[in-house]
């Protein structure tokens, strides 16, 4: 019989971007923005959000992270708890960043930690990605790095790729939510056998490009007919940062995940970031959209749960450790 224990877990959980440009549903990676959740049993439910936007959500059992870890539970044999969530999230809600997968990975890794691990990660993530739709954001959240998976409805293997070192992105964050399911009704139901091929080429060779750390080869790899071009009337300013990026040192950009959030993927060692950074918030702020942007590296663990004396450590300096002076 399973048991939960009394204490409290706490969890920290990486943001994502999905996509990566041509690997619609497919490709994800972990990024160096993060939520902190902590759980734990209690005698009535309360539910605490903190962060940017985190005021917006339900604080009854109608949360998110509610909802999921009583799914854990119920796998395991075990009746509705009562909880204690406590929730603080630097990543952005409905911008692209994964927000959505942040909060179903950490209840998940919570959930299964109360358990004492019942659950192997292939099975989070087999639940996880049921609860998404699609592994590319969750993938990423839960293991880190670079996921390469693809999802028939039933399962999703995957291929974890460690992210090349030099790879750093740059993320502009419009002040505005854009909800997935806003973005993916802008698709169309058919494509054309060429826009399939396209895609099926571009994506394959930024698998290959990353996997062997080929980083010229993001500009064309990077290219997408399948989801951008439909989504780009919904983000002013889309079309001319995708095109424009790589004249101001970027490898490559893309819409991150379902958007508005653009991403570019810049050589850590890159003198023109603050020229890269400085094109995107101009045109941005051109077309009237007020946006914020942030260096981020590729987070290389994902999910993980951290001690309760470490709760108070908000920026644990994990990438500067490994990655030293080379980025
Ligand atoms: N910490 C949280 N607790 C509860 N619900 C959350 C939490 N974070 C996100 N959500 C839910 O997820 C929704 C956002 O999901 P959505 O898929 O639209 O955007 P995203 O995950 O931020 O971006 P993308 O999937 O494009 O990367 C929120 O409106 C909210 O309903
Ligand atoms: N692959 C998803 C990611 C957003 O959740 C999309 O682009 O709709």
């Amino acid at each position: 019989m399973n048991k939960i224990t009394n204490e409290t877990v706490v969890v920290k959980i990486p943001a994502s971007t999905a996509n990566l440009g041509p690997g619609f549903d497919a490709l994800g990676m972990a990024l160096s923005l993060y939520a902190w959740l902590e759980l734990s049993v209690a005698n009535e439910t309360e539910v605490k959000l903190y962060g940017a936007g985190m005021d917006e959500l339900p604080t009854d059992s109608s949360n998110l992270v509610y909802q999921v870890a009583q799914r854990v539970f119920a796998k395991a044999g075990l009746a509705e708890q009562p909880l204690k969530i406590s929730m603080y999230s630097d990543i952005p809600l409905t911008r692209g960043l994964g927000s959505s997968a942040s909060a179903i990975v950490g209840a998940l890794v919570a959930a299964n930690e109360m358990l004492g691990g019942v659950f192997a990660q292939e099975e989070l993530f087999q639940m996880a990605t049921e609860l998404e739709g699609h592994p590319d954001n969750v993938g990423a959240s839960l293991f880190g790095g670079i996921i390469v998976s693809s999802w028939d409805g039933v399962a999703a293997p995957y291929v974890k790729i460690t992210p090349p070192q030099a790879l750093e992105t740059i993320v502009i964050i419009p002040d505005f939510q854009l909800s997935t399911e806003k973005a993916r009704h802008a698709l169309p139901e058919q494509y054309s056998k060429s826009d399939v091929v396209f895609n099926i080429g571009r994506s394959s060779l930024l698998v290959a490009a990353l996997a062997s750390g080929q980083l010229q080869l993001i500009r064309s790899a990077i290219q997408d007919r399948i989801h951008q071009p439909y989504r780009a009337s919904l983000i002013p300013g889309m079309s001319y940062i995708l095109e424009q990026a790589v004249h101001h040192g970027a490898l490559g950009a893309a819409l991150s995940g379902a958007g508005p959030t653009l991403i570019a993927f810049i050589d850590c060692h890159s003198e023109q970031k603050a020229q890269l950074q400085q094109f995107m918030v101009d045109t941005m702020s051109s077309e009237g959209i007020a946006a914020t942007t942030m260096t981020l590296a590729p987070d290389q663990f994902g999910a993980r749960v951290i001690y309760k004396e470490e709760q108070v450590v908000r920026d644990l300096p994990f990438m500067e450790l490994i990655k030293g002076d080379d980025c």
